[in-house]
């Protein structure tokens, strides 16, 4: 009796789910995807796979399925666009602004900071912290990105061309440039071994492991797992780091409030403090008539130490990298650099040389095609919209395939290839459609440190250059990727340095 009543019990539940499934799955019956199993979709496919083996499945599905494809996730249906025309209208459109449900993973560690925030909370706090980034404020940031990038290209040349793994070097690196310019502290990173960028590299892995793996989504079995020790370890490293920032920063201000403004702080003639750095917004403007609680700056700095360090150094990396693989384009940098900027790297780098370097900006641009830092983004639909010919419903969750979009050759004709001239003017590649090249996102959500990452990596790749010359560990050595939130060379980049 209890055998049939259980029988039954199971059965009933298995139509209910599967008819719910079907209800789920009917707006998308036009749009392609691999073949999945009839409760949990496509599921099992993603079970035990690693970060690499999921983004080659994520290329792979775009080469079956074409630039609109669909993955069933037994909860609800992932939608991926590759395509400029759609990308233009996801990263455009109002009804997409709001970030996708998989970003709820990160809630615990980055909080509603403006990454990940929706609605007013977003839109007020972008507006207070966009002048962070104005030019002026730059301007004052070049010192630093030249002095830190000084010791990592002396770090580089202390292995006298044995072989480095440059990742975790500039790590430290671009997290020291982002706690002494938008945090304002002094920050020595890259000779205290600092362990945040070890806890933000396990914590990026933890959470996009679990992004794709639907068991243990829930909070329940998340503790259950084994990775859970492991992940609230991280969090314990990233919040005391961060949280000691924010104390140092307030003794800062404090003592600079009891000196009635007498520090090096003080106002220039154009009425912007000379170092204002985000931090210090945070900690002293009202936004929406009261000053931030403890909490929401505590979000914000944790948001912009991670957004801030890790894209960045995954983009230098990739570029050494490049620069390895291609020597004539290497001398060529090292050709320009030296003419602009002379070849004493004691003399300080302003913005005006480094907006110079006409060959670099060719370099770099191309360098985040081929290896986009943030390889993709996620949008959830907040009402009904039309995209590519199908009805799609309010919640949905889209996914964004920037790396697809920068290798497809019908942009980018030879896609493998690294090709810098391919952005000058003349050959109009960005012209072509200007959202096939999106290493920053557009639209209203796009990178607010655009600016201030452009010249942090010009700034070092025009230091390292004129102290080092590069060489791949092997010829044609092609590094292993994998993209999580960030696209990172699964190896650490191994390269070797000499001196010039
Ligand atoms: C090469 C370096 C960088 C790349 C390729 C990059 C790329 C991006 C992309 C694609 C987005 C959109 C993310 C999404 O929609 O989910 C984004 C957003 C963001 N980035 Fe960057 N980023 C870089 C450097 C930086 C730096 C240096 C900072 C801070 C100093 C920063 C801070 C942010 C923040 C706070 C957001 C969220 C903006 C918003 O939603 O209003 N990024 N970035």
């Amino acid at each position: 009796m209890i055998a049939i009543i259980a029988f039954t019990a199971i059965f009933v539940l298995f139509v209910y789910v599967w008819q719910w499934r079907r209800r789920l799955n009917r707006p998308f019956l036009s749009i392609p995807g691999p073949p999945g199993l009839p409760v949990i979709g496509n599921c099992h496919q993603f079970i035990g796979k690693s970060s690499t083996n999921i983004f080659h499945m994520l290329i792979e599905l775009e080469r079956l399925y074409g630039s609109v494809f669909k993955v069933d996730v037994a909860t609800g249906i992932w939608l991926f666009y590759m395509s400029p025309g759609d990308i233009e209208r996801i990263m455009t459109g109002p009804e997409f602004d709001c970030k996708s449900d998989d970003y709820d993973m990160l809630l615990e560690w980055l909080g509603t900071g403006l990454l990940i925030s929706n609605g007013n909370k977003w839109f007020t706090h972008r507006k207070a912290l966009t002048p962070a980034f104005h030019f002026k404020i730059l301007d004052n940031f070049v010192q630093v990105f030249d002095v830190k990038s000084t010791i990592l290209a002396r770090k580089f040349l202390s292995y006298s061309g044995k072989e480095v793994w440059i990742f975790p070097l500039v790590k430290l690196c671009t997290l020291d440039v982002i706690v002494e310019t938008a945090m304002g502290t002094e920050s020595n990173a890259q000779s205290d071994e600092s362990g945040y960028t070890m806890a933000v590299e396990d914590i990026s892995e933890i959470v996009f492991w679990r992004m794709f793996n639907n068991v243990y989504n829930t909070e329940f079995m998340f503790k259950l797992s084994s990775k859970y020790g492991t992940y609230k370890k991280c969090l314990e490293t990233i919040r005391e780091f961060t949280l000691s920032i924010i104390e140092k920063r307030r003794s800062t201000l404090n003592v600079f409030d009891k000196n009635e403004g007498k520090s090096e702080d003080c106002n220039d003639s154009t009425g912007l403090k000379k170092k204002m750095a985000l931090l210090d917004i945070l900690l002293q403007t009202e936004i929406d008539g009261r000053p931030l609680t403890n909490e929401e700056v505590r979000e914000e700095v944790d948001t912009f130490m991670f957004a801030g360090h890790d894209t960045t150094a995954s983009a230098i990396t990739f570029l050494l990298y490049a620069m390895a693989k291609y020597p004539d384009v290497q001398q060529k940098v090292y050709e320009e650099a030296v003419s602009i900027l002379g070849d004493s790297i004691d003399t300080p780098i302003t913005l005006s040389a480094l907006n110079d370097l006409k060959y670099l900006d060719l370099v770099i641009k191309e360098s985040l095609r081929m290896f986009p830092p943030v390889p993709y983004i996620s949008r959830s639909t907040i009402k009904e919209v039309e995209l590519s010919g199908c009805t799609i419903p309010t919640g949905t969750n889209i996914t964004v395939g920037i790396f697809n979009m920068h290798h497809n050759p019908k942009y980018f004709p030879d896609p493998e290839e690294f090709i810098p001239e391919r952005f000058e003017v003349e050959r109009g590649v960005e012209k072509q459609h200007p959202y096939a090249y999106v290493p920053f996102s557009a639209g209203g959500r796009n990178c607010i440190g655009q600016k201030f990452a452009q010249y942090e990596i010009k700034s070092t790749i025009s230091k390292v250059i004129r102290l080092c010359r590069i060489e791949l560990i092997r010829p044609n050595y092609e590094p292993p990727l994998k993209a999580e939130m960030i696209l990172k060379p699964q190896d650490e980049m191994p390269l070797r340095f000499f001196p010039r």
